[in-house]
């Protein structure tokens, strides 16, 4: 059985790629049990990541992946070699190896925690986002990023399914719902759902589809520069190729 503390905080440390990807991998525990989960990690960056785990005395238990990312190789691949008894996670939707998949609603439970899975596609056809048992935050990935969000133009990306994944599955939450998202370029740190909800220059203040549309085929964004090795490695969670 699961007992939620909705009445206590879940343990939560945002930690930053500087080396290129400027990705937030988080931390997240049971501050009873001490359970433990790492999502978004990056390769180049776990051994900080066991480090912290370390530090704070945690138990990892999953190692979650909201998407297969195009910009840096997640480091699930490298937490299993020196946590084996570590499960990584990434959504079905993905088609991406890991040990478990989950789908839209699923429930990631560590300790007495958890984390409620939403499908959120349209940055990629398989990007899921996860709300905190008492909703008090959301991991959003590349979905919706603060006052931005997730390119829609390459790994099955569609702008209409980005847009009706942010109005239906994010928006949706209450606006005090802290938004955490997996990269920010400007040394933001987090937004809520109701200031990207008011002033989210792509999705937000009252923007259509039509116009979302529009904005998402205007961007014309240089590719990431890692995507050729990035995305089949992570299909393969994060295990390098060989050759
Ligand atoms: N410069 C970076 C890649 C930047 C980029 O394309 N970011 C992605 C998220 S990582 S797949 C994105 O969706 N950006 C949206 C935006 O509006 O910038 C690199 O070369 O690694
Ligand atoms: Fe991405």
């Amino acid at each position: 059985m699961t007992i939620v503390r909705a009445d206590q905080p879940m343990g939560l440390k945002q930690l930053f790629d500087e080396t290129g990807s400027s990705t937030y991998t988080y931390l997240l525990w049971d501050t009873e049990t001490k359970d433990c989960v790492l999502v978004d990690p990056v390769d180049v960056k776990v051994d900080r990541d066991l480090k912290e785990v370390e530090e704070l005395g945690l138990n990892l238990i999953y190692g979650i992946n909201t998407h297969a990312h195009a910009d840096h190789i997640t480091g699930t691949h490298l937490l299993k070699q020196q946590v084996p008894t570590m499960k990584s996670i990434i959504s079905a939707a993905s088609q991406a190896k890991a040990d478990l998949t989950v789908a839209n609603g699923d429930r990631i439970v560590f300790g007495n925690r958890s984390l409620v899975v939403k499908s959120t596609p349209g940055h990629t056809e398989g990007c899921v986002s996860f709300v905190a048992d008492d909703e008090s935050f959301v991991l959003t990935g590349d979905a919706l990023l603060i006052q931005g969000c997730g390119r829609t133009d390459f790994q099955g990306g569609s702008a209409e399914h980005l847009y009706q994944s942010v109005h239906s599955q994010l928006f949706s939450l209450p606006k005090s719902t802290i938004v955490y998202p997996a990269h920010d370029y400007k040394s933001r740190t987090q937004s809520s759902i109701g200031a990207e909800l008011e002033s989210n220059p792509r999705l937000g203040g009252g923007k259509t589809q039509d116009d979302f549309v529009e904005i998402m085929a205007g961007l014309d964004l240089a590719y990431p520069k890692k995507i050729d090795v990035a995305v089949p490695a992570n299909m393969r969670c994060g295990v390098p190729d060989v050759e």
